[in-house]
């Protein structure tokens, strides 16, 4: 049993592989022993993380993520805890492997109660695992409510009751939990919907027990980026070594989004960068940054350039888009060069052809502006199911995809798509989006591939967040200086 962490790389599975693994693992195995195993992880991570919880309050469902914490219940007593179990279920109706859990739970001398007990140390959260149909109704949400909003530690077996496995998407409000508060130990597989949309805080953090058993033959549908290697600098470079970055971008109000992106690119190693405007009498807000040569839209070389295009480009870069689609080797769409597009569909088609002609493209889409490039009426449409909406603008437009939000999806054609685990809420502030586009910009003008180049500065714009001194702002200004 581990736990993950933003720096590890693992294979996420879906509930539909999750499925076979159990049974495969479980016809190879004597009868109740994958519940066993279970139940003793849940029950040794409770201990280890909570040595002197007095009352442990476990709430288990009807079916078998009910069954692994029966178990658990039955192991902590031997270790001397006092587990109360509160059951929402019919006995009459539980698994097999469950009810003969809930059998030894009570010959350990377990209490098996109606009602939620008044006062708890620590809550374990098994009403429901991978089977979660419908949203949380009656008794099961009150003792949701009861254990996520105590303010007491929680240990949620498998999944948060209610999470969908495969998505993030809940059926049930979590809401955030203190920091610490909230552990969750996923069994068997990692679930993708542990990493992204409302999963990160309805789990908090995520423990991994294989219960001995191989996923080998399942393919993952996702996987947790890790950290990327180290790019170290050859001693006999220059400037040129690192590509030439050009920002398009910043009309009229919206100068400040560009400016951010180019200072992004140029602390993330650019070269040179030209900052290209849209607005003909930009205030003069790039006196603090002379390193950036200033340019106009016209005057770039396209065809030589890594162009990172739309921050803060309002309706001024359309007029600019057909060209830069068309010749830019490197390219970063981001903000409004993706609204343009969504909007247009000749603009979609050049998009497209750029995989033919081997130019390279990431697009940077947070979740409003890829529900509109999908047709979608909202932004909760696209929350519902990330992974699958980053993949199929991926595969639509035949570019390296980065969805932003909590758990940044990075999705690119025929590839297995990455959750991102670096990042936090404070990154919830205006320009942090033109940060990160800049950041990619600088790692494709330096030669990496899209694909490399978006999980790698994803990565390192998160980290750099979640390293931020906690008693100093947290602005893109920053940022991008970081
Ligand atoms: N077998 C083993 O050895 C191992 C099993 N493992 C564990 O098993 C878990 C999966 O078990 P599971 O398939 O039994 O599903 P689980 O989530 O317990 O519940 C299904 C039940 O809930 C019901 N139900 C659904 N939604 C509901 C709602 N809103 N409100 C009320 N009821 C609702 C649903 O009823 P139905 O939808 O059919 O009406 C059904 O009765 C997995 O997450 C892991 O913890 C692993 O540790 C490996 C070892
Ligand atoms: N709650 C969060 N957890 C992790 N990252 C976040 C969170 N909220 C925002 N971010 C990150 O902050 C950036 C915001 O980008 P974006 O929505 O384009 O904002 P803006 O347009 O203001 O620059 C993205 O990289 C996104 O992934
Ligand atoms: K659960």
């Amino acid at each position: 049993m581990h736990r993950i962490t933003a720096y590890y790389q693992a294979d996420l599975f879906d509930v539909a592989a999750t499925r076979r693994i159990e049974r495969a693992a479980a016809a190879k195995l004597p009868a109740h022993a994958l519940m066993r195993r279970a139940g003793l992880a849940v029950a040794r991570l409770a201990a280890a993380l909570h040595p002197h919880a007095r009352a442990i309050w476990i709430a288990c469902g009807p079916g078998n993520n009910g069954g692994d914490a029966f178990e658990a219940a039955a192991q902590l007593r031997e270790r001397s805890f006092h587990p109360i179990v509160t059951f929402a279920g019919d006995e009459a109706r539980l698994p097999d492997d469950a009810r003969d859990a809930l059998a030894r739970a009570r010959a350990a001398g377990v209490p098996i109660l109606e009602d939620a007990p008044t006062e708890h140390d620590l809550a374990i959260d098994a009403l429901l695992g991978l089977g979660a149909t419908r949203a949380p109704e009656g008794r099961m949400a009150q003792w949701l409510t009861q254990i996520y909003g105590a303010g007491k530690p929680v240990l949620a077996v498998d999944l948060p009751s209610g999470l969908d496995a495969d998505t993030g998407h809940c059926s049930f409000d979590f809401g955030p939990g203190a920091p610490g508060q909230r552990h969750c130990l996923s069994l068997l597989t990692l679930k993708p919907g542990l990493f992204t949309a409302h999963g990160r805080d309805a789990a908090g953090a995520v423990w991994f027990d294989d219960l001995g058993c191989s996923s080998d033959g399942e393919a993952p549908c996702a996987r947790l980026a890790g950290e990327p290697t180290f790019r170290p600098r050859a001693h006999a470079s220059h400037k040129g070594s690192f590509g030439d970055v050009a920002i398009l971008g910043g009309d009229q109000g919206m100068t400040g989004a560009a400016v951010l992106a180019a200072t992004a690119a140029l602390h993330g190693g650019a070269g040179r960068v030209f900052l290209a405007l849209l607005d003909p009498r930009p205030p003069s807000l790039i006196e603090p940054w002379p390193e950036l040569m200033l340019r106009r839209p016209e005057q770039l070389a396209l065809e030589h350039l890594t162009i990172v295009c739309g921050c803060g480009g309002g309706d001024a870069i359309r007029t600019h888009l057909a060209r830069v689609l068309a010749q830019a080797p490197r390219l970063v769409l981001d903000a409004d060069a993706l609204n343009a597009i969504a909007d247009d569909a000749a603009l979609g088609t050049l998009l497209t052809q750029r995989s033919q002609h081997r130019l390279a493209t990431v697009m940077t889409p947070h979740p409003l502006e890829a529900a509109r490039l999908l047709g979608l009426s909202t932004a909760v449409d696209v929350q519902a199911d990330r992974l699958a909406a980053a993949a199929s603008l991926a595969r639509r437009f035949q570019a390296t995809v980065v969805l932003k939000g909590s758990g940044t999806v990075v999705a690119s054609p025929n590839e297995v798509p990455t959750i991102n685990l670096t990042g936090n809420a404070r990154l919830a502030t205006g320009g942090t989006g033109d940060v990160l586009a800049g950041m990619i910009g600088a790692a494709l003008a330096s030669g990496l591939p899209a694909l490399q180049a978006a999980q790698g500065e994803v990565w390192r714009h998160g980290a750099i967040a979640d390293a931020w001194p906690h008693d100093k702002p947290l602005t893109a200004g920053a940022l991008a200086a970081t």
